[in-house]
Order: structure tokens, then C-alpha cells, then sequence
């Protein structure tokens, strides 16, 4: 079958240090993946590296011919003093047919807030308009940046199970990075674990009961806090010795 988008080897610096190494990595039709890491660990920029935002000092990234990529960055920013409508805001930069709005709208779940002002969005309402944004192109691939932040736990929850009807739908590949981890290990086909390089990865529960995994996230359902208790058993000296020996 042939990949997606395929990081062979890559290594990625961002202002002379080197935040990403060594990664291979491939997304086939149709898959759900999900990048974990702390923060920091390289996650953001390993989206970016994929979508040809930075481009690899080492190693290379393929994209199949044509690909069609949906992309919702973590943050963006809506000057909220500006008067404009859902409709509107789906229109910048390229007016699109009404149907080509509406449709995306609607696979987003937000088809009622068409006309409602993008300030006056609730923050899963407004997720979902960067959802329908990103849907606009037909995408074969969405890449979310931890779509769901700031969103409680339903809203989250609801969130994945539009993304999921939207793979159903589409049947485009879903790469995502996400904290959410308890959603993320129940709806994805493979989770990739990241630490300045590849730490583990494979399906949620081969990465689940990974060493490298539990050194990051812990076991049990304080997992989550974990993330800012980073403990770990290898070394991670990016600019120094390489860490190949640790099992990936
Ligand atoms: N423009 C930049 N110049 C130098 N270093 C950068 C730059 N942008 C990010 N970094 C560093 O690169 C590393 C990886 O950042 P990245 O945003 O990819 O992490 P992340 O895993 O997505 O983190 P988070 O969970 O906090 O969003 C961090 O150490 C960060 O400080």
C-alpha cells in the first residue's frame, strides 16, 4: 500500500536545535493515528514537518502526488473585534460555492451557526468551524494539533465522534496529536508516542503497556498528570550520542 505522507529518517531543527530525530513514519488511506508526547517533546512540529512546513536538516518526507491535506493548527487567532460571520470567515481567503460551505458545516455539526459572528462562538463551537474550515478541500488527510483543547470532556468526546463520522464519511486518514489520552487510546488504530524522537509506537495497546510509554504517562487514570512528570530510563541528548539502542 503505498503511504500518505512517509517520514523517512527526518530530523527537524527550529532555531538551530534539533527538536525532532531520526523519525520514520508513515500514514496509510483511511488510518487514525495519534501523536503523545509531553510537552514539548516535538509533536507540533512533527505535523509541520509532514506538511512541508519545516523542512528536514536530515532525512526526507514523501507525500503522495496531489495529496489533499486538511490542517487545523493548535492556536489560532480571530481578531474577535472584527464583525464576521461563520460564512464569511469559511470564505477568506477563496469564496467557495454556498453547497461547498454548508457541506463542510455540516460534517462539522456547527450547519446552524453559519451566520452566527466568530466571536460569539462557544470554544467547541468554534473547533468545530476550524474542523469544517479544514474539511473545505475534500482532504485525503486531516491533521488536527490537539483540536480538543480547552474543551471539557464531553465536548472533547462529542468532538472525536464527529472526527470519526467524518473518516466514515470521507474516509480520509485522521493524524492527530491529543492529550486526551483515554479517547485517544479507545479511537485510534495506532498511537505514535514521541520524545524528541520515536519512544514507542503501534496500536494503543501495544503503546499502552510500552515501557517507554508508562515512563511518560504512567498507568492508571493519573496518567494524564504524568505528562508533566516526565521520569524516563534513556537518554534523551539530542545533540549528543544517538539514543538507537533504546528499544523504539
Ligand atoms: N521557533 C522555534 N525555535 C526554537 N525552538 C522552538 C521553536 N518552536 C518550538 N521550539 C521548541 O521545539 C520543541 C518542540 O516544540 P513543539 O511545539 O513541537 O512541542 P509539542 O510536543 O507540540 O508541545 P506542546 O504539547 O507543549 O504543544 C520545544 O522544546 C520548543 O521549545
Amino acid at each position: 500500500m503505498t503511504a500518505l505522507i512517509e517520514a523517512r529518517n527526518m530530523t527537524l531543527r527550529l532555531g538551530g536545535k534539533i527538536v525532532l530525530r531520526d523519525v520514520d513514519f508513515r500514514i496509510e488511506k483511511g488510518e487514525i493515528v495519534t501523536v503523545v508526547g509531553p510537552n514539548g517533546s516535538g509533536k507540533s512540529t512533527l505535523l509541520r514537518g509532514l506538511i512541508g512546513a519545516v523542512r528536514p536538516v536530515q532525512g526526507s518526507v514523501v507525500r503522495q502526488a496531489g495529496l489533499r491535506i486538511g490542517y487545523v493548527p493548535q492556536k489560532l487567532h480571530v481578531d474577535t473585534t472584527l464583525p464576521l460571520t461563520v460564512k464569511r470567515f469559511l470564505n477568506i481567503p477563496i469564496r467557495l460555492d454556498a453547497d461547498v460551505i454548508s457541506d463542510a458545516l455540516t460534517r462539522a455539526g456547527v450547519v446552524e451557526q453559519a451566520q452566527t459572528q466568530m466571536s460569539q462562538l462557544s470554544g467547541g463551537q468554534f473547533q468545530r468551524v476550524m474542523l469544517a474550515r479544514a474539511l473545505l478541500t475534500k482532504p485525503d488527510i486531516l491533521i488536527l494539533d490537539e483540536a480538543t483543547q480547552g474543551l471539557d470532556q464531553p465536548g472533547a468526546a462529542a468532538f472525536y465522534r464527529q472526527i470519526e463520522d467524518v473518516r466514515k464519511d470521507l474516509g480520509c486518514a485522521i493524524l492527530m496529536v491529543s492529550h486526551d489520552l483515554h479517547v485517544v487510546m479507545a479511537a485510534s488504530d495506532r498511537v505514535l508516542c514521541l520524545n524528541g524522537h520515536v519512544c514507542c509506537e503501534g496500536t494503543p495497546d501495544i503503546v499502552a503497556s510500552a515501557p517507554e510509554y508508562r515512563a511518560l504517562f504512567g498507568t492508571g487514570t493519573q496518567g494524564a498528570l504524568a505528562l508533566y512528570r516526565h521520569h524516563h530510563d534513556h537518554n534523551h541528548e539530542h545533540e549528543g550520542a544517538h539514543d538507537h539502542d533504546h528499544p523504539h
